[in-house]
Order: structure tokens, then sequence, then C-alpha cells
């Protein structure tokens, strides 16, 4: 019989590369609504883990369980360390937000895409700002609109992989705010990789700190 869980649940998951083992005999949930915190040292494993739960690396051993509503494994947003543009970058934030939408020869988008733009932009809180030019936007207006386009497809997972590390902090606050305001409000489903600590204790609800092999500790912060 299919075992069932409620998100996702990892069940003495096991992974070595060249008889190195990056992690062993890991047990965790994530929730639906979770803001879940991967730390640990650079090289321990974390891409590696998220790699292997979102279904990518298949060498692992052990069980991954998905909650029924997922097809194959959860769909995710991926929002990486800030990538800065250039100030005389031409495109507004709402044309920068879009252009995750030109997939096929059409070259303009529909009613409903333009809508789902504008519920992003909405979401992230800069609606208000979606005229501006994106080259004059602050870093973290910048980082807003990268994470507006990640949730575009209103994705089951939002991934942000140190994703303030580079931002000054009044920026770093500002777009965390955004992200707890998904995570509070729409019920986002967030993990966040990061190295920040204060951070972690101050948004996160669990953390899951990877210290290489079989240890690690998971906690309930909030
Ligand atoms: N495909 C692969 N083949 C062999 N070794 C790999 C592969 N992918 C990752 N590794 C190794 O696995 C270990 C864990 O890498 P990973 O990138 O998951 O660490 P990390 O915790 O995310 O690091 P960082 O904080 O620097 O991003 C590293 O030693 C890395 O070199």
């Amino acid at each position: 019989m299919k075992q069932m869980t409620d998100f996702i649940e990892a069940k003495k998951i096991s992974l070595s590369f060249s008889n190195h083992d990056i992690f062993s005999d890991l047990s965790f949930k994530i929730f639906k609504g979770d803001f879940f915190c991967l730390i640990g040292k650079n090289g321990v494993g974390k891409t590696t883990l998220i790699r292997t739960l979102l279904g990518q690396l298949h060498e692992s051993s052990g069980q991954i369980l998905f909650a029924d509503q997922f097809k194959q494994s959860p769909s995710f947003g991926y929002v990486p360390q800030f990538r800065n543009i250039e100030a005389d970058y031409p495109l507004s934030i709402r044309n920068f937000v879009s252009l995750r939408l030109y997939r096929s020869l059409r070259p303009w988008l529909s009613k409903s895409e333009h809508e789902n733009v504008d519920l992003a932009l909405k979401r992230l809180g800069i609606l208000d700002i979606a005229n501006r030019k994106m080259g004059s936007a602050s870093g973290g207006e910048k980082q807003k609109a990268y994470l507006a386009q990640a949730i575009l497809y209103d994705p089951q997972l939002l991934i942000l992989d140190e994703s303030t590390a580079s931002l000054d902090t009044v920026s770093k606050i500002d777009v965390m705010n955004a992200v707890k305001n998904l995570n509070d409000k729409y019920e986002t489903t967030v993990i966040l990789i990061s190295h920040d600590l204060p951070l972690v204790e101050k948004y996160g609800k669990h953390s899951l700190q990877l210290q290489g092999g079989n240890r690690y500790s998971y906690k309930t912060i909030h």
C-alpha cells in the first residue's frame, strides 16, 4: 500500500558520492506552510539534500514521501543569491517579472498571464512600483522581483538558496519580511538555505542542521 504524508517526509535517507557519506539515516518532515531552514557548513550537503528531495538525485536510499496532491515531486520556485542588474537596464519591474512567461513564439501575454504577473507583484508588495525601471530599484526591490518570478506558477515550494546573503541589512529585512508575508498570508511553504543563524531564528519555523554523515539536528523554532 502507498504510504501517505501531509507534505514531505524523509525517512532514513542516505546518500554517498564515491564512498563518502554526505548524509545517512536522515529523517525529518516538512509541513505544508512550513518555514523550513536548512543550515550547515559549506560543503556539508545542503544543496545535495534539496536535490534529493526534489527527485533530481537517484543515487539516494531510504524513502521520500510526498502528499497525494504532488504528481511525482513538488513543483518549486528557486531564488539563488542576489544577482545585481545594471542601472541602465531598460525593463520595468513588471516587464522583468513577465519575462519568465515568454516561452512560446507568441510575443504577447494573455489576459490571465498579465493577471498572474500582477498577483505575484502584489503578493511581494511591489505592485505599486511595478512601472519603475528595474535598473533603478534598490537591491531589496530587485530581489523581490526575482521572488515574484519564482512564484508566478504558484509553486508548491519556494526555495531560497542564500537569497539574502549579499544584500545590505535593510534590503535583507525587506526581502525576508516579504517572504514571511507569503508564508503567513498565502501559506507558501518555504525552504531557506542559509548561514545566517539570527535570520533563521527570527523567521524559521523548523530548522535542520546538517553536521555530516548521520549527525544532524532538527529543531522547532516557532
Ligand atoms: N554530483 C556530485 N558528484 C560528486 N560529489 C558531489 C556531487 N555533488 C556534490 N558533491 C559533493 O558533495 C558535497 C556536498 O555538496 P553540497 O553542494 O550539497 O554542499 P552545500 O552544503 O550545499 O555547500 P555550500 O554551502 O557551499 O553551498 C561536496 O563535497 C560536493 O563536492
